[in-house]
């Protein structure tokens, strides 16, 4: 058995890290984690169980209720609170609106980091892991770590297209320019790039060209070891 690589893949929405993430694991037999949609199940919890998400000692407070289990298949990612299904809930955008509220509450990601790292270890090939913080504290020590970015007008025209008009593209913008200073700017392990990790700007790449570049840094670091 070959020793299991861990692949970190970090960056704000919508620059490709699930796509990327998702491909890159299937082709080479790897397991899949979505650290945000983890996030996401959480919050979706507090706010169907009346918690106030702007009270940071409230969402501390439970922190500790829900059970979030991710699955790991890339051909099928799965998530579920308390045993149900949570994979159409965790992409309204009132969870989107809240979830960087919740995820810098540090009781919360103790929790979530706890489980992530418990996901990686039991891999048995290795695994892809996506998010924000993946590279600089959840495993630090990953074989390969990936920070993806793409402009801001490239990341919500592909958002947008995926709400299908639900939202126009400059709102869409502003959210997402909202969310990553949020996520950047927070005390708790916030949204950023790890020294070691390679930056792909993937703003005039398509997602095959992207994967192309991951499998290949991947390949590169197997074969030095
Ligand atoms: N390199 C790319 N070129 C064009 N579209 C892409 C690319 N990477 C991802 N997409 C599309 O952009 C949208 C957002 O991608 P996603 O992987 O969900 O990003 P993230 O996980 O970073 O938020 C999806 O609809 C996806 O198909
Ligand atoms: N490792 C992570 C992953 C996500 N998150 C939080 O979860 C939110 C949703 O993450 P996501 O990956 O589902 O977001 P999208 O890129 O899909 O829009 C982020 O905006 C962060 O607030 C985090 O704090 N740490």
């Amino acid at each position: 058995m070959s020793i299991p690589v861990i692949v970190a893949i970090d960056g704000p929405s919508g620059t490709g890290k699930s796509s990327t993430s998702r491909a890159v694991a299937a082709r080479l037999g790897l397991s899949y984690l979505d650290t945000g949609a983890q996030y996401r199940a959480i919050t979706w919890w507090m706010l169907s169980n009346g918690v106030d998400v702007n009270d940071p000692l409230a969402i501390a407070d439970q922190a500790g209720k829900p059970a979030i289990v991710a699955g790991t298949d890339p051909a099928a990612p799965a998530i579920t609170v308390d045993g149900v299904d949570a994979s159409g809930p965790i992409r309204t955008q009132e969870v989107t609106a809240a979830v960087s509220a919740v995820s810098a509450v540090p009781e919360v990601r103790t929790r979530m980091v706890e489980i992530q790292r418990a996901a990686a270890a039991s891999a048995p090939a290795g695994i892809v892991v996506e998010g924000r913080d993946i590279g600089t504290t959840v495993l630090p020590d990953a074989t390969v770590k990936i920070f993806l970015t793409a402009s801001p007008e490239v990341r919500a025209a592909r958002r947008s297209g995926e709400l299908k008009g639900a939202q126009s593209v400059a709102d869409t913008q502003a959210a997402l320019i909202r969310r990553d200073a949020a996520d950047s700017g927070r005390t708790t392990s916030p949204l950023a790039k790890a020294d070691d990790a390679v930056e792909v700007d993937t703003s005039e790449l398509s997602l095959e060209q992207v994967v192309e570049q991951v499998v290949a840094l991947v390949g590169e670091k197997r074969a030095a070891r």
